[in-house]
């Protein structure tokens, strides 16, 4: 028999009935128009197809994929507050999940009935609630809210309360589908380093998040979902530069043409020599093509892979006979050792303020060589790799 915060699925598959989501009136009527002409087959989706997965006692599995790739209903799954179409779910122990804000809590109870009942449903003895009460109380910041109905929580208190019963209540399996997406970044930086501590207990911990870094920082092994299945399964930073780059590939994909401003040309280089290196001069040369005669601002970011840049910067540019010849130059990169997108865009300034004339897009990678960046404490996470120059003494 499998030990303790074991977690595995075989050949699971979940579907739902495709007309169960959020429908236009024209996807209405012709559902109305399917059914007088005498029913014909339910529309059903699939939200896993096939998933075989394999969790070891103490591993700390990161799970990403886009929005719909079925991240949440696998969760749901393993928690049994839903029931796969075929296939096996065994999880073994107990499990803290934080699926949903409101899941597993009862909005007519007050947060400390509410701590019990948790507690109760895991198994657990009043007594041993008891014992962790305080430090559930302390960590979701409730204080006397506690006596409350938790109807009258706000959404953060809510999820502060859910997260703290999931993770203080000793589980061997904790399950956790996007916290961060409601706490503020001190709340966040906490709910990181639970999930640091539970690991370090031998918790078996599934984190769901689009916040790439965070998953980054607390999780060694990566799964990516995509429509359903398993993409990439793999050590972390595997996992999450395929997916950086799958994501990279996809804005590249959606194509550009009929923009008002065209990139024509993109080179990177250093100043010094070819490659960019830390600390030293980087040269972007832009050619802009289009038949846009007002001037446009342009805009120019680097990332690690996702939209979000580092950096961005800014520069207003008219294209003359159909051609804008632009070039930045970085005298020192702060940027560490690593693998960047240059990401640009184009955005009207005149009659429509900010009317997209060219979409925010990658337009190419490029290599720094230099320093690694120094590690930071295990309890933080860095949003952006920036290199600061510095001397101790
Ligand atoms: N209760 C439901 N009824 C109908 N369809 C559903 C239901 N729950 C999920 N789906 C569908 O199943 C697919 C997977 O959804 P899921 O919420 O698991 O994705 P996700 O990866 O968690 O997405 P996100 O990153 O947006 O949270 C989607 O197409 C979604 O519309």
């Amino acid at each position: 028999m499998s030990p303790d915060g074991t977690i595995r699925t075989e050949h699971l598959w979940k579907r739902f009935r495709a007309d169960r989501q959020r429908m236009l009136l024209r996807d209405r009527v012709e559902q109305m128009g399917r059914r007088l002409r005498g029913g014909g087959p339910e529309d059903w989706s699939w939200a896993l197809r096939d998933i075989d997965l394999h969790i070891e006692p103490g591993d700390a599995v990161g799970l990403i994929g886009s929005n719909g790739s079925g991240k949440s209903t696998l969760l749901k799954l393993l928690t049994r507050v839903m029931y796969p179409y075929a296939g096996t779910v065994d999880v073994r122990g107990r499990i803290g999940a934080l699926i949903e804000i409101r899941a597993g809590i009862h909005p007519d109870l007050t947060g400390r009935e509410n701590i019990y009942l948790f507690g109760a449903l895991l198994g657990l003895k009043r007594r041993e609630v008891a014992a962790r009460f305080d430090a559930i109380v302390e960590f979701a910041q409730l204080n006397t809210a506690i006596d409350r109905q938790v109807k009258f929580y706000s959404s953060g208190m809510q999820m502060r309360l859910g997260f703290a019963v999931a993770a203080y209540l000793e589980p061997e399996v904790l399950l956790v589908d996007e916290v961060l997406a409601v706490g503020d970044a001190v709340f966040q930086q906490k709910c990181l380093d639970r999930m640091r501590e539970v690991l370090e207990q031998g918790t078996t911990l599934v984190f769901v998040s689009h916040d790439l870094a965070a998953v980054e920082s607390v999780c060694s092994r990566g799964i990516w979902l995509e429509q359903g299945t398993v993409r990439v399964d793999a050590g972390i930073r595997e996992a999450l530069g395929a997916y950086r780059e799958s994501i990279e590939a996809k804005t590249e994909a959606s194509a550009r043409v009929g923009e008002p401003v065209q990139l024509l040309k993109c080179e990177v280089r250093g100043t010094e020599r070819d490659s960019p290196a830390t600390g030293e001069g980087l040269v972007v040369d832009l050619v802009l093509g289009g038949d846009h005669r007002n001037p446009a601002m342009l805009h120019l970011g680097v990332s690690e892979g996702t939209a979000s840049p580092v950096f961005s910067l800014r520069h207003e540019i008219t294209t003359k006979d159909g051609e804008a010849r632009v070039r930045c130059v970085i005298p020192r990169l702060p940027l560490p050792r690593g693998r960047y997108t240059l990401w640009v865009g184009a955005y009207g300034m005149w009659h429509i303020e900010g009317q997209s004339l060219m979409a925010w897009h990658p337009a190419g990678q490029f290599e720094v060589y230099g320093p690694e960046l120094d590690p930071p404490p295990r309890a933080v996470v860095l949003a952006a790799p920036v290199y600061v120059e510095h001397e101790w003494s």
